[in-house]
């Protein structure tokens, strides 16, 4: 299986299916080894990727991005830029995903942010992933195994019936488990039960995460002298626009222009838990990665970024989003623009 790139069309994806004899859904595993070197970990080593499968029948792919020179939070987790990448190509639901490791509870938590998350099927390809679960269940049995015995001893006469009904449970959660096992997949609500999310906190009319938005922001102070505005501060105001921030109505969005003159944006994405959200800065350096960007090398290619948030803005990005370009990118330009 050759390196894929980070958005495969419906077309594609059915036809790479039909080449390895199996169905697109069976494919999102087989792309995830030969997706991992997309992955930029200089920290860690540990090169994570997720292959999701859109709405649209689209493939897409994510990988982990670390930041030498920063603290581990500004890292971009393989799960997240799966989800930016989806966002990023406009694409509404993502229906399933492969991923090379066990999402960890911060991708777990950002995913509730998708409408129906609970159903979203989640094939983790490492093999020692589930190890601890089935033997959970097998600890479970022992124990209710424990209790029948012990109730055995102190009540004779209803040893039957409890040994019966114990076991009983305990076989159909097992069968359960197994059950949805079977084509590998597991729902997110299996590995992520009694879910905090949008539901705790909005209304259920908003719209969420990878649904359309438009937050109908405009720039301000911007006098018609003459000047048009930079392509730049139009690209980060359409991207502020996009933006998901229903907790904190704080959107923002960037632009980053790299030395070949390449454009890339991204906006913020909020999670109901605040601490998983994922900055602008990062959503832009998504697409910087997934496209190509300074010519598939480093962030230092950089050269110009605009960011567009709120003047009042109760959530602002403005000494992050410089405090992290100027590590990354020491020679980027930065300017902030208000809505
Ligand atoms: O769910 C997870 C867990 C970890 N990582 C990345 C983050 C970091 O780059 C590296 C080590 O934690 O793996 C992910 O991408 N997804
Ligand atoms: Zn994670």
């Amino acid at each position: 299986m050759d390196r894929p790139s980070f958005l495969i069309h419906a077309e594609e994806a059915e036809s790479a299916a039909k080449r390895h004899g199996v169905s697109v859904v069976n494919l999102l595993p087989l792309l995830v080894n030969p997706a991992k070197p997309l992955a930029r970990p200089p920290i860690s080593k540990f090169p994570v990727s997720a292959v999701g499968l859109g709405s649209s029948g689209r493939i897409f792919v994510g990988v982990n991005v670390e930041f030498p020179g920063l603290p581990l939070h500004h890292s971009i987790h393989a799960e997240q830029f799966l989800v930016t990448n989806l966002a990023l190509n406009s694409e509404p639901i993502l229906r399933r995903f492969s991923v090379s490791a066990a999402p960890c509870g911060h991708c777990r938590q950002f995913l509730q942010e998708i409408r129906d998350a609970p159903d979203i099927r989640i094939l983790i390809t490492d093999p020692n992933a589930f190890r601890d679960a089935v033997t959970d269940n097998e600890d479970a049995v022992t124990e209710k195994n424990d209790t029948v015995a012990e109730k055995e001893n102190a009540v004779t006469e209803q040893n039957d019936t409890v040994s019966t009904e114990q076991n009983d449970t305990v076989s159909t959660e097992r069968n359960d488990a197994v059950a949805e096992k079977e084509d590998g997949y597991v729902r997110l609500e299996s590995i992520l039960p009694h879910r905090f999310g949008p539901d705790d906190l909005l209304e259920r009319d908003v719209p969420l995460l990878l649904e359309p938005h438009d937050n109908r922001l405009t720039l301000l102070g911007v006098i018609t002298n003459g000047h048009t505005d930079s392509d730049l501060k139009l690209t980060a105001l359409s991207a502020a626009n996009r933006s998901y921030a229903p907790y904190s109505r704080c959107p923002s969005g960037v632009a980053l222009v790299d030395s070949e003159g390449r454009v890339y944006r991204g906006w913020y994405m909020e999670s109901a838990a605040y601490n998983p959200s994922l900055g602008p800065v990062q959503a832009a350096l998504v697409d910087f990665v997934a496209n190509g960007g300074g010519g598939g090398g480093g962030f230092e290619r950089i050269v110009g970024a605009v960011l567009v948030e709120k003047r009042d803005a109760v959530v602002r990005q403005e000494h992050t989003a410089r405090m992290l370009l100027q590590v990354i990118a020491p020679k980027c330009d930065f300017e902030v623009f208000h809505c």
